[in-house]
Parts: C-alpha cells; sequence; structure tokens
C-alpha cells in the first residue's frame, strides 16, 4: 500500500460506484435514475475533479504528520479537512454546471482516505478497524456542534432537518459509527457475490440493495418521508429473497424496483455513497 494507491483507491471507488448497473432510482449507465439533473457523465466529471482535493488532503496529513510524528488531536486533522471538503463541493458544483453529485461521498472518502493514510504513516500499512476508529474520533467532537449552529442557515439541509425532527444522524452518524453499514453490510454482502463468482458489477449491485434493505437514507426521506423510505425499504427486501443477482427472478426485480423508484422519485443516494464506501475499503483491503 502506497500514498498513491490510497488516493486512486478513492477516485476508482466513485468511478465503480457509478459504473454499477442496473442501480435502482440511482444514476447508473442505464438511466438517471430518480434524477432529471444529472447524468453517468455528471459523476465522471465530478470524480475527476476531485483529483486534487484528494491530493491536497495527502499534502495536508503528511505535513501534520511530519509536524507530530505521531497521531495529531482528532479534531485538529478534522478542522483542516473541512475547508478542503467545503472547495470539493464549490469544484464539484463547477464540474457539474451546480449539481449535487458528490457531497457526501466528497465527506466519506475525504475522512477515510485521511485516515488510511495516518494508519500507513504509522503501522506502514491500511488496517481497516484502526481506520475506522479515527473516523469515528475525527467527527465525534464536531457531532452535536454541527447541528447547534444550523438556526443561522439560510437553508436546511435534509441531513440537518432530519436531526431537528428526527434526531437522525445521517452521513454524519454513520462516519461516527465507524461505517458499521459498510463493514456489516456492503463489505460482507459485496464480498460474498464475489466468492460465489459474482463480477464486480453483480457484486456491487448485491452489496447496494442490501444497503438499500437497511440504511436510513436522508436523501429518501428528504424527498419524501420516512414511510416512503420503509416502502422501499420492502422492495429491497423481496428482491433479497428473490435470490438478488445470483437468480434471474433476482435480476428482473431488480429491473423492477428501478422503475418503481424512477416513478415514485426514490433516490437512496447515501447508500450510493456507502456502496462507494465499501467499494474503497475493499480496494484498501485489497493492496
Ligand atoms: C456532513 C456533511 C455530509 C453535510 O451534511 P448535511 O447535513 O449538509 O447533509 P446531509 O443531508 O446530512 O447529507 C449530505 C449527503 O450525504 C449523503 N447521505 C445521505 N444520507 C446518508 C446516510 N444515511 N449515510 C451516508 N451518506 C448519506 C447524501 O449524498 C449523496 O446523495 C447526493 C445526491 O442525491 P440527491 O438526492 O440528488 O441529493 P440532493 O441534490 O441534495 O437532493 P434532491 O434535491 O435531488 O432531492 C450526493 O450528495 C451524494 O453524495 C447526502 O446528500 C458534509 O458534507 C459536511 O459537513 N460538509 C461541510 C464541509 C466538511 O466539513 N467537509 C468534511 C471533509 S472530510
Ligand atoms: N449513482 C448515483 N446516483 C444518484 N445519486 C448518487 N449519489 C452518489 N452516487 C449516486
Amino acid at each position: 500500500m502506497s500514498e498513491e494507491k490510497i488516493m486512486e483507491s478513492a477516485i476508482r471507488a466513485l468511478l465503480y460506484e457509478v459504473s454499477a448497473t442496473p442501480k435502482p432510482g440511482l444514476v447508473d449507465r442505464l438511466n438517471n435514475g430518480a434524477h432529471n439533473d444529472m447524468d453517468f457523465f455528471s459523476f465522471i466529471d465530478s470524480s475527476v475533479a476531485l483529483h486534487t482535493y484528494f491530493y491536497k488532503i495527502k499534502e495536508a496529513i503528511a505535513a501534520l504528520y511530519r509536524q507530530w510524528r505521531t497521531l495529531p488531536p482528532a479534531e485538529a486533522v478534522f478542522q483542516k479537512l473541512v475547508p478542503l471538503g467545503i472547495d470539493a463541493e464549490a469544484k464539484m458544483k463547477q464540474a457539474t454546471g451546480g449539481v449535487n453529485t458528490h457531497k457526501g461521498a466528497i465527506y466519506a472518502l475525504g475522512l477515510l482516505t485521511s485516515a488510511s493514510l495516518e494508519c500507513l504513516y504509522l503501522h506502514g500499512c491500511c488496517e481497516i478497524p484502526k481506520i475506522l476508529k479515527r473516523v469515528s474520533d475525527y467527527v465525534a467532537p464536531t457531532l452535536e456542534k454541527d447541528f447547534a449552529h444550523q438556526k443561522e442557515a439560510l437553508k436546511l439541509s435534509y441531513g440537518q432537518i432530519q436531526y431537528e425532527q428526527m434526531g437522525l444522524l445521517g452521513a454524519r452518524g454513520e462516519a461516527y459509527h465507524q461505517y458499521a453499514s459498510a463493514t456489516e453490510v456492503g463489505i460482507p454482502m459485496l464480498e460474498t457475490a464475489l466468492e460465489r463468482g459474482c463480477d464486480i458489477n453483480r457484486a456491487m449491485l448485491h452489496a447496494l440493495i442490501g444497503l438499500m434493505a437497511s440504511v436510513m437514507d436522508s436523501n429518501v426521506i428528504g424527498r419524501h418521508n420516512v414511510e416512503m423510505l420503509k416502502a422501499s425499504q420492502c422492495r429491497a427486501n423481496e428482491v433479497l429473497e428473490m435470490g438478488s443477482v445470483f437468480t434471474i427472478e433476482g435480476m428482473a426485480a431488480i429491473t423492477a424496483y428501478d422503475q418503481w423508484c424512477i416513478d415514485s422519485y426514490v433516490s437512496h443516494g447515501g447508500c450510493a455513497d456507502l456502496l462507494a464506501v465499501s467499494v474503497y475499503l475493499h480496494f484498501v483491503k485489497e493492496i
């Protein structure tokens, strides 16, 4: 494992995620899912625009390690990442004509690559449990603070509204809980499918359906409500019961689920990011 391999794995995971097809309700190589403002090439452009972000993260983490010669305080590292993340969101919007393709992925993969680099510097390798614990340490101090100042915000995000109304932690909560959705659902389902002979495309689809069946996705709740999320999760579970990617019926059910999501304007954008997180961690494990 090298610094370059870590940063490459992040962009590779973004490109693999959008390429997985057919993803119910999400942008892929076949259709734009439940989106009328972005397509497959929006995600290619956005991913390419993020190469500077990942380069800057590498430079910042390397400089902090040279300065401290050990793990710096987690909150100090996170505070270095915030402006880089804000700048990356601006570059994403420049590349996409103002559309939000990767806001959640910028956050997740920024945290994960930073912790991966620190683990490489300190231990000479990338140990997943150490990386995920460090990610949780980065975000813990700001979890409540982030939501505390939102009253001054002009426009609250889905996640901020859902924290106020339901106490849901959204993307921040996934990081704080060490990406348990990836380690307990995404990665095991991805790797089980690969072990059963699936190609990477079908393995990613299997992992995504598992994530869609279990994750409280703020995008779905934000566009609709919790009832719609539960209805969609029922369909994801039906796909799994029909054999998922391992049977002809399961694949047909995935295609039908895609059409239902499109007709219902349902997009599990958070699960798409968690698929990218699962793929990233799978790559880092394998190198
Ligand atoms: C902490 C931040 C993520 C900001 O949080 P915020 O509260 O502002 O936003 P959230 O709504 O909480 O989530 C932002 C994105 O995170 C993804 N997401 C949602 N739910 C989950 C979940 N349960 N687990 C993981 N990730 C989740 C999701 O991003 C993906 O979907 C977006 C595309 O879908 P779409 O429906 O098109 O989205 P919209 O256009 O917004 O909605 P529509 O109008 O179309 O209906 C795309 O972003 C995907 O990535 C959520 O959108 C973090 O960004 C932050 O703090 N930023 C500030 C800078 C910073 O500190 N950076 C740190 C760098 S390490
Ligand atoms: N493929 C995709 N489609 C829609 N929203 C997404 N957010 C992240 N990846 C996505």
